[in-house]
């Protein structure tokens, strides 16, 4: 069991690194703690499999330090850090029975055999193989096998983390939802550090307690699902959490009003003076979908946009609107009228985020 600390880490693959831009994992700090069943989550090509390699010792980071409760690891290899890793498609050695998979770890270490046959007997019990110990693992389909591989993970008791590497890419729809119910279970039962990848939203809200969001090889927020949702830090994590995600509208300050481009926004006076106080020419507004409220009718402190489509969702709808040139996603729910042509939109001052450079900064809405 172990806390993970990453203190000041950065990799790239290239020799001579120059920019920013040249390093797959920019210069940070995160803790894993004990016991947390973590998601890291981010679009294709940001960093994790880089970072899960590095926490492994699979990959040397090209600086900084790994700590496993507070121990320097860089220097380990990866058979001496305890690590379980778990990848996209199962390992698992073919022909051997489901038993001898599982006890393999076991008496590679030289676990005497009655307490191999307790912890096989326990872990197949938890993944539901009791049935399957003595098939031989060729036989098995890609979720069993894949059950196989997880369970090779969990059979050794010194295990300091389990890392899970997209594991239920080869799964079928239907199953996925039930092996990410049955590892929730098994987080619960281990009590052990599990950290999740995933480039998902719902894989990584469904298994973990908090989540770290990576993009361009940082960690941009780590936070529970109702965090990344409510108070998204920076405007990737609004575009990446919510289907559909965060409207940004790009702002400035003209003669005591809020401006989107020309478009004069209905917004309360904390929202202009934070905008006219901001340091930079980057500066947005942020608004889910789920909070603008759309009309049918003109209302006091409502602005007027243009209807472009709407796309019924069963339950709700998502209308698409232009408010001057800036596209804008609104969610309507049952019951309530879609508009056409034309709506009328009101921004809650306390549903507005205001992201400066990117970055979410908190403001006074009075
Ligand atoms: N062995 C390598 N040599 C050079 N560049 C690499 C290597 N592995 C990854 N990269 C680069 O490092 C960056 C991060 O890649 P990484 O595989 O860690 O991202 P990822 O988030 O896991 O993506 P995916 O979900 O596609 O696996 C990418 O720009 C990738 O092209």
């Amino acid at each position: 069991m172990a806390e993970i600390t990453l203190k000041s880490l950065a990799h790239t693959y290239l020799p001579n690194p120059s920019s920013p831009e040249d390093y797959a994992i920019r210069e940070m700090d995160h803790v894993w703690h004990q016991g947390g069943a973590y998601a890291l989550l981010g679009p294709s090509g940001c960093g994790k499999s880089t970072l899960l390699n590095i926490i492994s010792g699979l990959l040397e980071p090209s600086s900084g330090e790994v700590l496993f409760d507070g121990e320097v690891v860089n220097a380990l290899p990866p058979e001496a850090r305890n690590i379980a890793q778990v990848f996209q498609f199962p390992v698992i050695y073919d022909t051997m029975t489901v038993y001898d998979n599982l006890a393999f770890p076991l008496r590679n270490v030289k676990t005497p055999e009655a307490r191999v046959h307790e912890r096989v007997m326990e872990v197949a019990e938890v993944l539901e193989l009791t049935g399957q110990l003595k098939r031989k693992a060729k036989n098995l389909s890609a979720d069993e096998k894949q059950k196989v591989s997880m369970g090779r993970g969990l059979v050794r008791e010194d295990v300091s983390a389990i890392l899970f590497d997209e594991p239920l890419t080869v799964i079928d729809p239907q199953l996925k939802w039930k092996l990410r119910r049955k590892l929730k279970e098994i987080h619960q039962r281990f009590e052990i550090t599990m950290v999740y990848v995933t480039h998902d939203q719902l894989e990584a809200s469904t298994f973990a307690d908090k989540i770290a969001v990576m993009y361009e090889g940082q960690v941009v927020q780590f936070g529970t699902p109702r965090e990344l949702f409510e108070t998204p830090n920076h405007t990737f994590v609004g575009y990446f959490i919510g289907s559909p995600g965060m409207n940004f509208l790009t702002v400035t300050t003209h003669q005591g009003r809020v401006m989107a481009g020309e478009t004069l926004l209905e917004v309360g006076k904390g929202v202009h003076d934070a905008v006219a106080g901001a340091r930079s020419d980057n500066v947005k507004l942020g608004i889910r979908p789920e909070f603008i409220e759309v009309h049918e009718q003109p209302v006091v402190g409502a602005m007027e946009a243009r209807v472009q489509h709407a796309q019924d969702l069963g339950t709700y709808s998502i209308v698409y609107l232009t408010l001057g040139g800036t596209p804008l996603k609104a969610r309507i729910e049952e019951g309530q009228t879609t508009p056409s042509g034309r709506a009328w939109l009101r921004f809650p001052d306390d549903r507005l985020g205001l992201y400066v450079d990117e970055f979410r900064v908190e403001f006074d809405h009075e």
